[in-house]
């Protein structure tokens, strides 16, 4: 069987890789997903500017899931486009996520990458859950529109949108009214759910510092809305816009999951940050094993072919 998938030109080894925040900030953390069997490498988002981010303790993990309020801490857009040239040295496709604290700072990082050979593509982040004071702009569509149209004014490369996750059917039809108006190489849904709380009954207390506790939440937790998120925009989204499922992939019967509701490609972020490199073998052989099981010899055979019940 073959986990092997191409976005937009781009073609990924597997379908498998990592998500954008985990354990992909350092060069010596991207090498290690480029020395691991992950189809493809993508980076922390990046501002223009270096940023520590949010006070620490600022990540949790509970047996069901994580939650955060990193802050965005990068090491500055600078540092992405350099590591390009070192992505050269693995076999797959480095792709630079990017999150500007403002629509000029996206457009700028935007215009720098134009040209750039080494870099397959870009992940436009609309959906930080975690920077004070600012709204999300994929809850705001007419932000949303305002921004991509800016975008495609100068983009070069191939570029996808990291969004949030929707939970209103009016929400999907008015983002997806957006994103069917741009060249879209694709979409990843979803981000982590913004803002929940954990907490520890035993301390009586929060568990990470920033924003009283409030923080994204990724893992088990997410993957029901991750996958209805997959589903309704690959039925919404012209057919040339990818779909990259995000959200609550810890086993290959997660990913499969993800692929049978349309994505063409899975990013796994929690059990990464949990496990390490090893989940892109393990997840890849597991999905590879059910593929088996059910006699089918690549991802293309059953994307997309949920059943409904009617
Ligand atoms: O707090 C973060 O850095 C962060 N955390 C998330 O859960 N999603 C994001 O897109 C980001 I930029």
């Amino acid at each position: 069987v073959s986990l092997a998938t191409s976005i937009a030109g781009v073609s990924l080894s597997s379908c498998l890789y990592n998500a954008s925040g985990p354990l992909c900030t350092t060069a010596e953390e991207l090498d290690a997903i480029g020395n691991s069997e992950a189809g493809a490498i993508l980076s922390k988002s990046a501002t223009l500017e270096k940023r520590a981010g949010n006070p620490e303790p600022r990540y949790f993990e509970t047996p069901w899931g994580s939650i955060n309020s990193m802050g965005l801490p990068n090491e500055g857009f600078q540092y992405y486009l350099d590591y390009a040239s070192r992505a050269e040295a693995f076999a797959k496709p480095y792709i630079m996520s990017i999150s500007g604290l403002s629509h000029q700072d996206n457009v700028d990082m935007i215009k720098a990458l134009a040209g750039q050979k080494h870099i397959a593509a870009i992940e436009l982040n609309l959906s930080c859950p975690n920077v004070p004071g600012k709204p999300q702009t994929g809850y705001d569509f007419e932000q949303s529109r305002a921004l991509l149209q800016r975008v495609f004014e100068h983009v070069s490369l191939p570029l996808g949108v990291k969004l949030p996750p929707y939970f209103d059917l009016p929400h999907f039809d008015m983002m997806a009214a957006v994103l069917n108006d741009y060249p879209l190489a694709f979409v990843t849904c979803v981000n982590s759910i913004g803002n929940g709380l954990v907490i520890d009954p035993e301390s009586e207390s929060v568990v990470i510092k920033p924003k009283s506790g409030f923080g994204g939440i990724g893992g088990d937790f997410i993957k029901p809305t991750a996958l209805a998120n997959v589903r309704k925009f690959y039925t919404l989204l012209n057919k040339d816009i990818a779909i990259i499922g995000c959200g609550g992939v810890k086993s290959g019967l997660d990913a499969f999951e993800h692929i049978l509701c349309g994505a063409s490609a899975v990013q796994i972020g929690t059990q990464f940050m949990r496990e390490g490199t090893t989940c892109f073998s393990r997840i890849a052989r597991e999905l590879g094993e059910i593929m088996q099981q059910k006699g089918y010899a690549d991802i293309t055979s059953f994307q997309g072919k949920l059943r409904s019940l009617d």
